[in-house]
């Protein structure tokens, strides 16, 4: 039927829709799977950044690594015999077992950073209130030996869950009417293209205020493995069962949407990325520059001198491209849309005011300098 979002659903699933052992099963296999391809030899380890006891911890770089070897194992699967397709028709139970785990994963979480020392706490999430701290995470990088649970939940088995999901979609929706449509096609494409960039820059999470600041509470291990994999893919959800006509010109024209934003996305990024790593590298040694207390300089020429977080401007630009193949017939495709912009806003004001401590005065000339946050002459 018409996909429709206002009036009461026709509609709710019942426990027995929701909870199958199946699917508690299959996401045990994938996330020990992941778990095996994180401890695999990485060609890099990297250093974070110094934790208040003065130590750094290592991470392997090796997410992309995991990828490609997830393609493989899933295309020998698939050439064997593995009806992928079918995972379409799991997502519901699939979402809950995750959902379930993560919450019993948190709770795990909660009670092993009650022995933690202090100086592993996070500074959000030691307020007292523990539910408080459930939520947003005592613990700053909970580990187990060597093993990292929050950067091996940040970027690995919810991102490349999140590309399965899509490709399952793309398997079924041949298997329904013949072949993918050229929307289905792009919208894989697309995404596929976002996933591989994360993790074959994945070295640059180390900085992000997720692995620096935020604890590892439900917030973050629900989001990164439940919310990310099932949310993320509405758009090839939707085009399953509501598929879309598109034309070449239409088609063309958000290939450049997406490739502009790619553009902007990456640019800004690995602008920053390199200026940080090594201000004197040639590509960004021409910069214009603010020197802060800290000895640390702001950029406020190239990227970060058009808006001050001209990655979301991209990244935001991106998630346009991601919707634009589903049509304008139905909001659920712009979900994402609506939804990252509101991350992005919040995440903007809380980075705003952790730079403002930082640089004080520094990041008030940048202000001034450099007005707008998001989008130039508006936001
Ligand atoms: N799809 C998704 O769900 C999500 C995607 N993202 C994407 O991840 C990417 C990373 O975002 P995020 O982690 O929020 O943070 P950013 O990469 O935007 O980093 C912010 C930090 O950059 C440094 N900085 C800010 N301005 C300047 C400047 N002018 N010159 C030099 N350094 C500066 C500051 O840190 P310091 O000075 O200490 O270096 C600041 O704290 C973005 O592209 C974002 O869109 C993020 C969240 C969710
Ligand atoms: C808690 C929320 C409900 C959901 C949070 C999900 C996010 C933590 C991840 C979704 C996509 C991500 C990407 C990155 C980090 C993890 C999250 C934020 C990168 C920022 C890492 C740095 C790269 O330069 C870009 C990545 C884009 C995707």
């Amino acid at each position: 039927g018409p996909a429709r979002l206002l009036g009461p659903p026709t509609y709710l699933p019942g426990l027995e829709e929701l909870w199958s052992p199946q699917a508690l099963l299959l996401l045990f296999i994938w996330l020990g799977l992941q778990v095996a391809l994180y401890l695999l030899p990485a060609r890099k380890v990297a250093e974070g950044l110094e934790l208040k006891d003065k130590s750094r911890l290592r991470y392997p770089i090796n997410g992309f690594q995991a990828l490609v070897l997830t393609a493989l194992l899933v295309g020998l699967g698939v050439s064997a015999g593995l009806p992928l397709g079918a995972l379409s028709e799991m997502l519901l139970p699939l979402a809950f077992a995750t959902t379930l785990t993560s919450f019993i994963f948190s709770l795990l979480l909660y009670v092993k950073a009650l022995a933690a020392p202090v100086s592993a706490l996070a500074p959000g999430g030691n307020s007292g209130n523990s539910i408080y701290d459930f939520f947003l995470g005592r613990e700053l990088n909970p580990r187990l030996g060597s093993f990292d649970f929050k950067y091996f939940c940040e970027l690995r088995p919810g991102l490349i869950g999140w590309v399965f999901i899509n490709l399952a979609l793309l398997i079924q929706e041949a298997e329904l009417r013949g072949s993918p449509s050229l929307a289905m096609w792009l919208v894989n494409a697309f995404q596929l293209l976002y996933v591989g960039d994360a993790l074959w820059y994945e070295e640059s999470v180390l900085t992000t205020m997720d692995i620096i600041h935020d604890g590892f509470g439900f917030m973050l291990a629900f989001g990164d493995l439940a919310w990310v994999p099932f949310t993320y893919s509405l758009q090839a959800q939707f085009l399953l069962y509501h598929p879309q006509p598109l034309g070449l010109p239409m088609a063309l024209l958000i290939c450049l949407i997406k490739v502009i934003g790619y553009y902007i996305f990456r640019g800004a990024n690995s602008q920053k990325n390199t200026f940080r790593k090594n201000p004197s590298d040639p590509s960004v040694a021409g910069l214009e520059t603010i020197p802060t207390a800290t000895g640390r300089q702001l950029l406020v020429s190239g990227w970060w001198g058009m808006v001050r977080h001209p990655n979301y401007l991209g990244d935001l630009i991106m998630a346009l491209a991601w919707s634009l193949p589903c049509g304008v017939s139905h909001l659920l495709p712009y979900f994402y849309v609506l939804y990252f912009t509101a991350l992005l806003v919040h995440r903007e004001a809380r980075d705003e005011q952790q730079c403002l401590r930082k640089y004080g005065h520094a990041w008030q000339e940048y202000c001034k300098r450099v007005p707008y946050r998001i989008i130039p002459y508006v936001y």
